[in-house]
């Protein structure tokens, strides 16, 4: 059985719509207890994704279980998921009209079996009034989004353009993880 370590609605549609037949189960430990090393984005996605998926593994030994985090990137600073609302226009003020990566790191285990790996894409934002910003954070979308926005959602009107994989964006690199799952 393959299992998704993972709360997130956007992981789950992604990995439905590829038509991957899988179950829910959240990994039993708070993100914010946890304090890894952020100075190196990519390993701390790779990090963290990898204590979601290890943790459901310990519990679910015969199963192959997918981790999955993801992080903006702006100016060697990692941004989360906001903590409240002033720390999302904190967030989207510093956004405006700059390029940024977005990080996803993916762990996927099975007995014996470690793949772990990343996917960068890069976002570029429009130049957006204090106005545009905090209308949008009106509408709630960017509370439970790294950078605070989605570019799937109301966010795509905050956005230029991007390079790379939109999957990864949205928190899971599709093509990746198929391919490993495959493999394994
Ligand atoms: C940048 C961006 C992020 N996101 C989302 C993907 C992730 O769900 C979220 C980043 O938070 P994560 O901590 O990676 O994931 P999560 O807390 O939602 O779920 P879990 O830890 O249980 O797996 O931000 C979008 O949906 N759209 C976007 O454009």
């Amino acid at each position: 059985m393959i299992i998704l370590a993972s709360q997130s609605p956007r992981r789950k549609q992604l990995l439905e719509e590829a038509g991957v037949s899988f179950k829910i189960v959240s990994p039993d430990f708070d993100e914010k207890s946890v304090h890894l090393d952020k100075t190196d984005p990519k390993k701390y996605v790779s990090e963290l994704a990898y204590k979601k998926a290890s943790d459901v593994l310990e519990k679910n030994q015969e199963d192959t279980v997918i981790g999955a985090d993801t992080v903006v990137v702006l100016e060697n600073e990692v941004l989360e998921k906001p903590i409240d609302e002033e720390d999302a226009f904190r967030m989207l003020k510093k956004l405006s009209g700059k390029k940024h990566q977005v990080i996803t790191g993916v762990a996927i285990l099975k007995k014996g079996i470690e793949k772990v790996f990343t996917s960068v894409a890069s976002v570029y934002f429009k130049e957006l009034t204090d106005f545009e910003i905090t209308e949008y954070i009106a509408s709630k979308e960017p509370m439970d989004k790294a950078g605070s926005y989605a570019i799937q959602g109301i966010g795509s009107k905050l956005i230029e353009r991007h390079e790379g994989d939109l999957f990864t964006i949205i928190g899971l690199p599709l093509k990746e993880v198929l391919q490993t799952l495959k493999t394994i």
